[in-house]
């Protein structure tokens, strides 16, 4: 999954992946995190995702990573704002009301931008990209967060052998292995959606499940 293919998907308009309204997962679990009004929320891989629209509207300042400018152009213009425009060695920074988007690459994103994120909300991000790539981003913009961050991370379950991703299978047993050494993992839900989703179902996938998880730094 290079660059390349995220603009090429956003050039052509081919972005199943975004929903019209907020994940009803995130609606439910968010308030258990139990985060003060105010506090800054990282979203990585952001889209347009309406998730940064009610996160903010719960008070929260939104910081939101994304590779494609037609996506960040797109969040703001459906808001009907103007941002103001900046550049810093993370990528070129789009900022009105609660929400900063970057235009960059969420591996390459330093701490100090991080520094004052109080929690995560990762839907579509890590289960967009191809083990080699999980891992790395693992690595990188997940450590580089402050030690008192707390997360939602949103994955799907299906047989692997059953669909080509993205979206990628991502089971418990990778979300343990990949972030148990510095986040403890909680399970919060795991529910059967292969009944609401046709386009699973059309590429022959016979089991579909979504899982949500709270992760809380290690002190
Ligand atoms: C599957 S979409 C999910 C978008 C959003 N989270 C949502 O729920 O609608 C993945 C997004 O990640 C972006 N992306 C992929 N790799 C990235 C990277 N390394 N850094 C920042 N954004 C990236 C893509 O352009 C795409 O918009």
């Amino acid at each position: 999954m290079q660059p390349e293919f995220w603009h090429e998907r956003w050039r052509g308009n081919r972005i199943g992946f975004h929903r019209d309204a907020p994940l009803p997962l995130l609606v439910s679990h968010w308030p258990s995190l139990g985060l003060p009004p105010g506090s800054r929320v990282c979203v990585p891989l952001c889209g347009k995702s309406l998730d940064m629209v009610w996160l903010a509207a719960q008070g929260h300042r939104v910081l939101g990573i994304e590779l494609s400018r037609t996506a960040i152009e797109q969040f703001f213009a459906e808001r009907g704002l103007l941002p103001t425009i900046t550049t810093s060695p993370a990528g070129t920074h789009y900022a009105a009301d609660a929400w900063e988007l970057v235009q960059g690459d969420a591996f390459e994103i330093p701490a100090a931008l991080l520094s004052d994120c109080a929690a995560v909300h990762d839907r579509a991000a890590l289960i967009a990209l191809p083990a080699d790539m999980r891992a790395t981003y693992a690595t990188t913009l997940w450590t580089r967060l402050p030690g008192d961050c707390r997360a939602l991370l949103v994955t799907l379950e299906y047989p692997e052998t059953e669909k080509a991703g993205p979206p990628f299978p991502v089971g418990e047993a990778e979300v343990r292995t990949r972030f148990g050494e510095d986040w403890t993992v909680r399970l919060l839900e795991r529910r059967d959606i292969l009944a609401n989703e046709p386009s699973f179902q059309g590429e022959g996938v016979s089991d579909l499940h979504t899982a949500v998880y709270r992760l809380d730094r290690k002190a």
